[in-house]
């Protein structure tokens, strides 16, 4: 059994480190609505976590609860085993937490090339009136953002297309910028939003090969919520899947597949 510092090899020659983050007996409501049910599961350094379940089953209120926009009434969130106050999204993001949304949001009128850039930010110390006194700090700063954003468009292939406005692009590059300007945060834990949804089976091999390149390249931690079981299963180090806001099953994609409580909430039949 792994304890929460110890640290593994993956069968790919990854290493899978201690835990980073700790969601210990969450429960979260909405007036009556009960969106989690005192849930616990933790993610490890290096590894791409994925939280799978039907529709409605909490997976959006939980990656809200990763990424510190909603407190949960009861439970705790751990982060490097220290208990995480409520935080302001510029503070999660000082953290090393980056993340893309379900509903792309993207500048649509601005070009790809800026829209990276936003992702840089907390980078920028650098006010206006310290600008112009001194200049020169100010212009090292923009190389540095600039050389960061470059690499990341190098990296996920979006050369091509760095001064088109995003409004012009497919779906699924609009996509891939997303995850472009997450990556230029150079986060240490990076959540994904459903990834794939919408995205036709191009699009998602794709989606899945640059997920996989990310955390294998820069070793970030990466946590996903998807609607879609297939997709993730060949992703994942490890998958929660949730259903009616409750932890149903928690494992590698190989135990989870074979979880009959699992296999009864995909086939939709009714366990109360
Ligand atoms: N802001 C909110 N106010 C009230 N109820 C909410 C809110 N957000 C979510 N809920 C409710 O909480 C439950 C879980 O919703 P959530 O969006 O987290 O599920 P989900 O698994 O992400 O669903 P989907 O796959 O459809 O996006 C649902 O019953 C939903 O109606």
């Amino acid at each position: 059994m792994l304890d929460n510092s110890s640290s593994y090899v993956t069968e790919d020659g990854r290493t899978i480190g201690g835990v980073v983050m700790e969601m210990k007996n969450i429960t979260l409501r909405f007036g009556g609505v009960v969106a989690i049910k005192d849930i616990s599961f933790d993610i490890r350094e290096g590894e791409i976590r994925a939280i799978i379940g039907p529709n409605g089953a909490g997976k959006s209120s939980m990656l809200n609860v990763i990424s510190g926009f909603y407190v949960p009434q009861e439970g705790e969130v751990l982060f490097h085993g220290k208990k995480r106050p409520p935080m302001r999204p510029y503070e999660v993001a000082r953290q090393g937490i980056a993340r893309t949304f379900q509903n792309i949001a993207l500048f649509e009128g601005m070009s790809v090339l800026d829209n990276v850039m936003t992702g840089r930010l907390n980078y920028m110390k650098t006010g206006l009136f310290s600008q112009a006194l001194w200049k020169g700090k100010a212009e090292r700063e923009e190389t540095e953002n600039r050389e960061v954003v470059e690499r990341v468009i190098d990296f996920l292939e979006i050369q091509h297309i760095r001064k088109t406005p995003v409004a012009r692009l497919p779906y699924g590059l609009k996509k891939r910028v997303e995850l472009a300007r997450a990556l230029a945060a150079e986060p240490k834990l990076l959540l994904l939003d459903e990834p794939m949804a919408g995205m036709n089976v191009e699009e998602k091999e794709d989606m899945s090969r640059f997920i996989l390149d990310v955390n294998d390249e820069f070793g970030t931690t990466i946590a996903l919520i998807e609607h879609d079981m297939g997709v993730v299963m060949d992703l994942s180090d490890r998958v929660v899947v949730m259903d009616y806001g409750k932890k149903i099953g928690d494992g590698t994609p190989d135990e989870v597949r074979n979880n009959q409580d699992v296999i009864d909430a995909y086939l939709g039949v009714s366990h109360d």
